[in-house]
């Protein structure tokens, strides 16, 4: 399975021009799309599920091009789970799911059989009777995602899967999907950067309509590398005077007091060390480096 993005532009009526002339050539396994809110991660991929016309650019999925009157074959290929989605709000998890297999044309037992395996995955078995309207947020998240894996697409395409999912489910999503990749792409889009550190080796980072990184999740936190320093204070009071002084980007309760974490080309002229860059850090450092430029 193959996804090349050529030259991509989508321009609203409105001359919001979300995705400007993007190239991506998406790659086997699971590859994150992180970017702020407006980014334009929604509009690319509703442009690579066919929902969308991009204003100029190609799209190609196996080498098949998008709207040379093949988007039917296209569409077979691929699952997708939007950002908001509302099923069936009166049919029960099961039915639901059962309907949405019929209308995929996948074979009745074949059907249940997923079904079973999934709600058990997702640690839905137990909520399968509750009828739609009756699930949490997360639930539903859980739902949403099961109709997207049902017919086993070769291309899936997920927006915040993990919205509304406690830790432990978040982790459950993560570990599935890493496992429905193997031999398959899955399009991970996300503003949840331990969502992509937990399951990408590469991603692209996505900031007004272009992408302001594509690459191995490696490189970008190499480029953060000698960057990131970590100062121990006893209270906030102390965290917010380096706040005042420098680029901070967290700060953390400790035994001790805490820990605040500064973005510095230097050394910072205080008592600090180089940490274990994360992909926060690096996540961070790129949006400050592309902001000063
Ligand atoms: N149908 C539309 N008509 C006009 N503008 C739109 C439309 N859809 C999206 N936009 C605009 O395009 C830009 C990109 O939006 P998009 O939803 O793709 O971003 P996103 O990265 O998915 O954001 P989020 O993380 O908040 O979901 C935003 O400025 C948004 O307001």
């Amino acid at each position: 399975m193959s996804v090349n993005i050529k030259n991509v532009t989508v321009t609203f009526k409105n001359q919001v021009r979300a995705v400007d002339h993007v190239n991506l050539e998406i790659p086997h396994g699971v590859y994150g799309l992180l970017g702020e809110n407006g980014a334009g991660k929604t509009t690319l991929m509703r442009v690579l599920t066919t929902v969308l016309t991009p204003s100029d650019g190609e799209v190609y999925l196996d080498g098949i091009r998008y709207g040379t009157g093949k988007d039917e074959v296209i569409r077979q290929k691929i699952g997708y789970l939007p950002q908001e989605l509302n099923l069936y709000p009166g049919l029960s998890v099961q039915d639901c799911l059962e309907y949405l297999g019929e209308l995929s044309g996948i074979p009745k037992e074949e059907c249940k059989k997923r079904i079973r395996y999934y709600l058990e995955k997702t640690g839905l078995t137990n909520h399968r009777k509750k009828k739609m309207r009756q699930l949490s947020g997360g639930m539903k998240r859980r739902v949403g995602l099961i109709q997207a894996l049902l017919n086993e697409p070769e291309f899936l395409i997920v927006d915040e899967p993990t919205t509304g999912l406690d830790p432990e489910e978040r982790v459950r999503i993560r570990n599935l999907l890493v496992d429905f990749s193997e031999g398959r792409t899955v399009l991970f889009s996300t503003h949840v950067v331990e969502d992509i550190a937990a399951t990408c080796s590469k991603l692209a980072v996505m900031r007004k309509g272009s992408f302001l990184y594509t690459g191995t999740v490696q490189a970008l936190l190499s480029r953060a590398k000698g960057k990131i320093w970590t100062a121990n204070v006893a209270d906030d009071t102390e965290a917010k005077r380096l706040e005042k002084q420098y680029r901070t980007t967290s700060k953390q309760y400790t035994e001790e007091g805490m820990t605040v974490k500064i973005i510095s080309d230097v050394k910072p002229d205080i008592d600090c060390t180089q940490p274990k860059i994360t992909l926060e850090d690096a996540y961070l450092y790129l949006m400050m480096e592309k902001k000063k430029q």
